[in-house]
């Protein structure tokens, strides 16, 4: 039983999971580690490397076929058909498990036209290695088996037993710009985040390239590029370089220690709509950060301060309304407390993602090194508390 569940566990951290048992072994013990969710990592990091084979095809196409969803934000034949991929391999290997994702199969319903589109980008969308495309469990059967599997996504969440979260595309205004856009998904096992993963596909492959912002302005062929991030509760977070077919080699990221605060480097939102701006400018004055944010689409924010590269993330509210998405946050703020940082809310609580598809009792995300974690809160605290929503 055990010497499985080892052998997938070490996929965690090498190309070949299954040349050395020994090696695991070590590791395993000298990390302390569990071999819990080894199974569920693995197909995870497969189905969303598999999903990003699909975004990309469709950002170098040029119909990216946007729709204008109920609350004016967009979603693409991109967004569509990476939640029906992912679905599919959790579906092959997870049948009992409820699943929360963003997008919903009522557009592609009513309109057969894009729904083949959609169906087309699917069975075009394969891993380059025949083997592991058909540990995913090959392909969909037809269109409409693909809107079954879409709508398997609406799943109202909850703290009772195992629920994955999906955010197909993540910063999809960031994805149509050419900007940083993530593929998010994460496993809850009574409401607590056990797996996460993310596929960043124009993001730099190097954990020590330095922060740049990469808002889309000048969009370019994302060939070269793109990191998978994961993170297993009580085992880390690591970063590979993600690729078409088998698993690239990964290694342990951490937060980069930050002794003065005024020395940090901070993350938003580019939609002044997702995070206010100007409070963040008025934060940052009050830490003595002169650096100006970087402002970048995505959960590729928790990504990159998770790998040291940026330090601090900021989500300060704009509206007293609007309520977080479970599928927004729950892969970045496992990733980033499992490279030794600290994710609260802008009022100091834990991100808690049992209470069904939104963080209702959330409001905005503070990021951070868990040293200066306290003193970043304070700061946004005295800011948002001038001036109330
Ligand atoms: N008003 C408001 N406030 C806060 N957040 C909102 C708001 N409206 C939308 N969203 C969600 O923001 C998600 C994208 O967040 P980002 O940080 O990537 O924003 S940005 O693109 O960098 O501006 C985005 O995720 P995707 O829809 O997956 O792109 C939305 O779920
Ligand atoms: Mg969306
Ligand atoms: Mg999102
Ligand atoms: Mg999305």
């Amino acid at each position: 039983q055990l010497l499985p569940r080892l052998r997938l566990l070490v996929s965690h951290f090498t190309t070949h999971p299954f040349h050395s048992t020994a090696s695991v072994l070590t590791k395993a013990s000298a990390a302390n580690m569990s071999v819990e969710y080894s199974k569920e990592l693995h197909i995870a990091l497969l189905a969303v490397q598999r999903a990003t084979i699909l975004t990309k095809s469709v950002f170098n196409s040029h119909a990216k076929g946007t729709l204008s969803k109920s609350d004016t934000s967009p979603v693409t034949i991109g967004d569509f058909g990476a939640q029906a991929l992912i679905i599919a391999a959790l579906q092959h290997h997870f049948p009992e498990d409820e699943i929360v994702a963003e997008e919903e199969a009522k557009d592609l319903n009513e309109n057969s036209q894009l729904r083949d589109l959609v169906y087309g980008l699917v069975t075009d969308a394969k891993l380059d290695n025949e083997d592991i495309e058909q540990e995913l469990g090959g392909g969909i059967k037809g269109p409409d088996a693909m809107l079954d599997i879409i709508d398997k996504g609406r799943s109202l969440g909850g703290n009772k037993g195992r629920i994955w979260a999906i955010d197909p595309i993540d910063g999809t205004k960031g994805f149509l710009r050419g900007g940083q856009y993530a593929v998010c998904l994460a496993l809850m096992v009574d409401g607590d985040v056990k797996v996460g993963v993310l596929g960043c596909p124009n993001l730099p492959v190097s954990d020590s390239e330095p922060l740049t912002e990469n808002t889309g302005a000048n969009a370019t062929d994302a060939e070269g590029k793109g990191v998978l991030f994961s993170a297993v509760l009580g085992e880390g977070a690591a970063s590979r370089a993600l690729g078409k077919g088998k698993l690239e080699n990964a290694h342990p990221i951490h937060m980069k220690p930050v002794s003065n605060v005024s020395d940090a480097t901070f993350c938003e939102s580019v939609e002044s709509g997702h995070s206010n701006q100007s409070d963040s400018v008025q934060i940052a004055l009050k830490l003595g950060i002169t650096k100006p944010s970087v402002r970048m689409d995505s959960q590729a924010k928790y990504g990159s301060i998770a790998r040291g590269a940026g330090d601090l993330y900021l989500r300060l509210p704009v509206n007293k309304n609007y309520v977080e998405k479970i599928w927004d946050h729950a892969a970045g703020d496992l990733i980033v407390r499992e490279a030794g940082g600290e994710v609260t809310d802008t009022e100091g609580r834990r991100l808690y993602f049992g209470l069904g598809r939104t963080l209702k009792e959330n409001k905005g995300v503070v990021a951070a090194p868990k040293e200066v974690h306290g003193k970043v809160l304070q700061a946004v605290k005295e800011v948002l508390n001038a001036h109330p929503l």
